[in-house]
């Protein structure tokens, strides 16, 4: 079984637009929760563009107990107005899954993943950390990453392909090759007794190829398109269009 992980960045987006407080983060996470999803992820950005800590403090409340929080973020994304720090935040709320992810503050969005070679010794003592606090950790990394055995070493329990570069493929027409190199990934995470996640841009047309190209695919953690295309079938529904393709 594949989870679905719903990212409501998009849905904070919306509300921050108007500085109020509609649509409500929790309330959609209610929906993709009551529809079926198994976990609610999002990715708090230092500069509060679109979920904030006190939105990641509900959802922690929201979730406990029914779906996995996935949390996502530079662990060295420190205090920055009203911005804790992304390890405060998650020392405080304890998501069951923390994805660390090497963006830089401003940046767009997420467009790649660690260097495990060169990241490992810096990573390990946060990934310990987060372990000692229960947290299930996850490593964001390209397809065709190097060294997974070191997230394993470390002590990561999962990485998460980033699959911009499939999806941009995908939606070419010539996807083979990075749908190849996501699968060639994923084989070696496993076999260095590593858990699969996988996100970025998936949608309703790529994610099918991509759950059969990865046996074992444990989650996927879906928002821009997912939210976009609730615009025009509703968000249980589309929750729901997402589960039938992981089924
Ligand atoms: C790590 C990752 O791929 C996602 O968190 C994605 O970048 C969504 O973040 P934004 O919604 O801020 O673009
Ligand atoms: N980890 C990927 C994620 O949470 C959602 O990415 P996207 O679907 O918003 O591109």
């Amino acid at each position: 079984m594949t989870v679905l992980s719903v990212n409501l960045n998009k849905v904070a987006v919306l509300r921050n637009s108007r500085g109020e407080d509609q649509p409500d983060v929790c309330a959609a996470a209610r929906v993709c929760i009551d529809a079926g999803c198994g976990g609610i992820t999002v990715h708090p950005r230092p500069d509060q563009r679109h979920i904030r800590p006190d939105d990641v403090r509900a959802l922690a409340a929201l979730t406990r107990g029914r779906v996995e929080l996935n949390v996502e973020g530079n662990p060295w994304a420190g205090p920055r107005g009203s911005y804790p720090g992304f390890l405060a935040l998650v020392r405080e709320v304890r998501p069951q899954q923390v994805t660390l992810v090497p963006d830089a503050d401003a940046q767009l969005t997420s467009d790649h993943g660690f260097d495990l070679a060169a990241d490992a010794a810096r990573l390990a003592p946060v990934v310990a950390e987060l372990r000692a606090l229960g947290c299930r950790v996850s490593l964001f990394v390209d397809a065709g990453a190097s060294a997974l055995d070191e997230a394993a070493r470390i002590g990561a329990q999962r990485i998460e392909i980033y699959t911009g570069p499939y999806a941009r493929a995908f939606a070419r027409g010539d996807c083979a090759r990075e749908l190849a190199l996501c699968a060639d990934t994923a084989r070696r995470a496993q076999q260095a007794g590593l858990a699969v996640n996988a996100g970025h841009d998936l949608n309703q047309r790529n994610l099918g190829a991509l759950k059969q190209a990865i046996p074992g695919l444990a989650e996927v953690s879906i928002g821009h398109a997912l939210i976009g295309e609730a615009l025009y079938d509703g968000l249980a529904r589309t929750v729901r269009n997402y589960l039938a393709i992981l089924a």
